[in-house]
């Protein structure tokens, strides 16, 4: 049997991290739940869920031209809201409408200065007017803080499961004012009774790690095995599901797995499926092949005796060897959004899309 052909994704207590005797079995399981199955549930995390998740139907209900006034396309940094039907992956539309709200960031680039076109890519985010949603903008930052101390503080023990110190990643991520993660709040509407339509079709996520919160009780999450069959990841309260980006599994050689995974929209009749990820990313200029982590010949091991990843329904996902990575983010953000590329970045529009911007637009 082939080890990484999981049946269900493990489930790891991050309350065992804080004791000494309990540790070392959250290091073993994260060490399996990393190289086997690329993602794992987490559960008893310190972050408060309740406050943002009562937002979330309000947020969705906002009047269409509230939504609309912070539409992605005015900002230069891809972050504000997306109607239904405006991403595609791998050919069909994704069904879900989403508001792209980051962490806190001072944009470095300065125009006319010559300045990366990459450093643009993160900013400020757009927020609902307040007196439209009372508070909502205070309990999405204090969310958002909360999850990104939880992910530098997985990145450590996730060093530790490798073999290497504590702070062996720090080198990936640039001064923490210098650096921004991207949350996503989601809402997937249910489909017509008896049939199936495609929440977001399969694909990696890009970074280095997503931490998910599963905002609703619908199934419709899956991941992908190596025997290529859909595994359920269904909401377990209390839990975040965490999973590993294409640039993490690219610096840790291939020891932590990133897996394909989908969703499924809810069935006719059980209401829209909710969903925040976050999306922890590295410093814009860091270019992974500068970066060369050593690890010790025995856990190497242990991703040699997995065996090699196959091929999955997902599209592939970008080539980290060549480029900064803010570059190939930014590239992926073009490709997903050219009506924001076309307003914002005409130069790399043009390069991107010499006829002009594609019917169908490709979210990953
Ligand atoms: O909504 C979810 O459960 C997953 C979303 C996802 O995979 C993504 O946006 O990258
Ligand atoms: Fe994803």
């Amino acid at each position: 049997m082939v080890s990484a052909d999981f049946s269900s994704v493990p489930v790891l207590d991050y309350a065992q991290t804080t004791s000494s005797e309990t540790k070392p079995q959250f290091i073993k399981e994260l060490q399996h739940a990393l190289i086997n199955v690329g993602f794992l549930y987490l559960a008893n995390v310190p972050v408060q869920t309740d406050e943002l998740i009562a937002y979330i139907p309000q947020l969705f209900a906002l009047p269409q031209e509230a939504k609309d006034k912070i539409i992605m396309r005015n900002s230069k940094h891809f972050l504000g809201y997306n109607k239904l039907g405006a991403e595609f992956t791998k050919g069909h539309t994704d069904w879900r409408e989403q508001f792209d709200i980051a962490t806190p960031h001072v944009c470095r680039a300065v125009e006319g200065r010559g300045d990366p076109d990459y450093w643009s890519l993160w900013g400020p985010s757009q927020w609902p007017e307040e007196e439209q949603l009372p508070g909502f903008k205070d309990a999405m930052e204090r969310y958002l803080l909360q999850v990104q101390k939880l992910s530098y503080d997985f990145v450590g023990l996730l060093a530790e499961a490798f073999g290497l110190p504590s702070d062996a990643l720090a080198q990936f991520y640039d001064r923490p004012e210098f650096m921004q993660h991207r949350g996503k709040i989601v809402q997937y509407p249910q489909t017509a009774e008896g049939s199936e339509s495609q929440g977001v079709g399969p694909h990696y996520d890009a970074g280095f790690l997503t931490f998910l919160l599963q905002a609703s009780d619908h199934k419709g999450l899956q991941v992908q095995n190596l025997t290529g069959d859909w595994i359920d990841v269904p909401p377990i309260p209390g839990t975040f599901v965490v999973n590993i980006g294409r640039a993490l599994e690219f610096a840790t050689q291939g020891l932590a797995r990133a897996t394909s995974h989908r969703v499924i929209s809810p069935s006719g009749g059980t209401g829209p499926r909710y969903s925040v990820p976050f999306f922890q990313n590295i410093g814009l200029d860091v270019k992974l092949t500068e970066h060369v982590l050593e690890f010790p010949p025995e856990i190497l091991k242990l991703r040699d005796a997995r065996g090699t990843l196959g091929a999955t329904d997902s599209v592939n996902f970008s080539e980290f060897d060549r480029e900064p990575s803010g570059r190939v983010n930014l590239i992926g953000r073009v490709k997903s959004h050219p009506d924001v590329a076309e307003r914002h970045y005409p130069k790399l529009f043009k390069e991107l899309f010499p006829n002009g911007a594609p019917a169908q637009v490709s979210a990953y």
